[in-house]
C-alpha cells in the first residue's frame, strides 16, 4: 500500500474558487517526491488537505492507511509538516520549542530522541539558544527539528529554499538526502526545477490544480539527454523515403522542416549518414539547428499545454 494515497481530491474554498480539481496521486514508502509547480498552482493547499489542516470538498486521502479525514488523528501523527513561513516564538529556547512540539502530538518525553535529532540538523551546539539569537538558516532548521520531533514518518516540507541563499540551498539538500536515509518519506513542494533535479525520486508537475505529470526522475533526465535536430529545406518535402522514415526523421511544418531526435550519451549519433541520405534523396538544407531538452522545456510545455486547453 502507497504511504500516502490521494484520490480524486476536489477542494473549493469558501467563495466557490476550486484550488484542487480532482487530483490523484500515490506517494511510496522512504521516496522523495518533488511537486513543482507555479505560483497559485495548489501546491500548499494539497499538502494542507494532507495533513488535514483544511478538509477535502470530495475525494478521499490516507496516511499509513489512515483516512486524513475520518481518523484524523491516526493519520496526523504520521505526518510531519515544515511550513513556509517561519512561525516561531522569538523568545522561546530552541530545545523547548522542540519539546513542546512533540508534547503537542501527546509523545513522552524523549530527550535522548530530541538530542539526535538536533545533532542531525546540526543545531545541538544551538539548543539553549533564544530563536532571535539564530539566523534565518538555523530558524529553518528548528521548523524541521519541531516537524520531526513526534517521529513522523512522512515529512512535508513547502518550499524548504524559497528565498534562501545558494549555500543555505545546498545545506537543505544535505539534510533531506539524510533524512531519506533514515527512512523517513519526503514530499517536498518547489518552484525550482534545478531543486527537483537533485533531491527527487520522483518528480509531479502540477499546474492549476492539476497534476499534469508525475514521473521518476531517472526517466524524466533520459527524456532530457534527447537532443533535436532540425533541418529546414528549400522545398518542402511532401513524403519521405522509407529508409528516412525508419531512421525516425519525422516531417514538420508543412514538409518545411525534418526532425531527428538522437540521444546524446550514444557515441554515434547517427547524424553524418542522415544528412548524405537526405541529400541523395534529393532534398535540398536550408539551415541546421539542434535542441536540447530541458525539464524546463517539458514543463513549460506541460503547462501551456493545459493553458491551450482552457
Ligand atoms: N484560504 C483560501 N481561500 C481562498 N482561496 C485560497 C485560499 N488558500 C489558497 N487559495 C487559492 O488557491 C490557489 C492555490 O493556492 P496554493 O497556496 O495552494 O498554491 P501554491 O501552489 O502553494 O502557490 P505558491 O507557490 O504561491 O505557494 C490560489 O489561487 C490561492 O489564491
Amino acid at each position: 500500500m502507497p504511504m500516502v494515497q490521494i484520490t480524486n481530491v476536489r477542494k473549493s474554498y469558501a467563495g466557490g474558487f476550486e484550488a484542487l480539481k480532482g487530483a490523484s496521486l500515490d506517494i511510496h514508502e522512504g521516496e522523495i517526491l518533488a511537486l513543482l509547480g507555479p505560483n497559485g498552482a495548489g501546491k500548499t493547499t494539497l499538502i494542507s488537505t494532507i495533513c488535514g489542516i483544511t478538509q477535502p470538498t470530495s475525494g478521499t486521502i490516507t496516511v499509513g492507511g489512515h483516512d486524513v479525514v475520518t481518523d484524523y488523528r491516526g493519520a496526523r501523527s504520521l505526518v510531519g509538516l515544515v511550513p513556509q513561513e517561519i512561525n516561531l516564538e522569538p523568545f522561546e529556547r530552541v530545545i523547548n520549542t522542540v519539546r513542546f512540539s512533540r508534547g503537542l502530538f501527546g509523545k513522552p518525553k524523549d530527550d535522548a530522541l530530541l538530542e539526535r535529532v538536533l545533532r542531525q540538523l546540526s543545531l545541538w551546539d544551538k539548543r539553549d539558544n533564544r530563536i532571535m539569537e539564530l539566523s534565518g538558516g538555523m530558524k529553518r532548521r528548528v521548523l524541521i527539528a519541531k516537524a520531526l520531533a513526534h517521529e513522523p514518518r512522512v515529512l512535508f516540507l513547502d518550499e524548504p529554499t524559497a528565498g534562501v541563499d545558494v549555500e543555505l540551498r545546498r545545506d537543505m539538500w544535505d539534510i533531506v538526502a539524510g533524512l531519506k536515509e533514515a527512512g523517513v518519506t519526503i514530499i517536498l513542494t518547489t518552484h525550482y526545477i534545478e531543486e527537483a533535479e537533485a533531491i527527487a525520486d520522483r518528480i509531479g508537475v502540477i499546474n492549476e490544480g492539476e497534476i499534469l505529470l508525475v514521473e521518476e526522475k531517472t526517466a524524466l533526465m533520459t527524456r532530457l539527454g534527447q537532443k533535436e535536430l532540425r533541418i529546414e529545406l528549400h522545398e518542402p518535402a511532401m513524403a519521405l523515403p522509407a529508409a528516412l522514415v525508419e531512421r525516425g526523421l519525422r516531417i514538420e511544418e508543412g514538409g518545411h522542416v525534418l526532425v531527428y531526435t538522437y540521444d546524446t550519451a550514444q557515441d554515434r549519433t547517427g547524424i553524418a549518414t542522415l544528412i548524405r541520405e537526405i541529400s541523395d534523396a534529393g532534398l535540398v538544407l536550408r539551415d541546421l539547428q539542434t535542441r536540447q531538452n530541458s525539464l524546463e522545456d517539458i514543463f513549460v510545455g506541460l503547462v501551456s499545454k493545459q493553458e491551450d486547453a482552457a
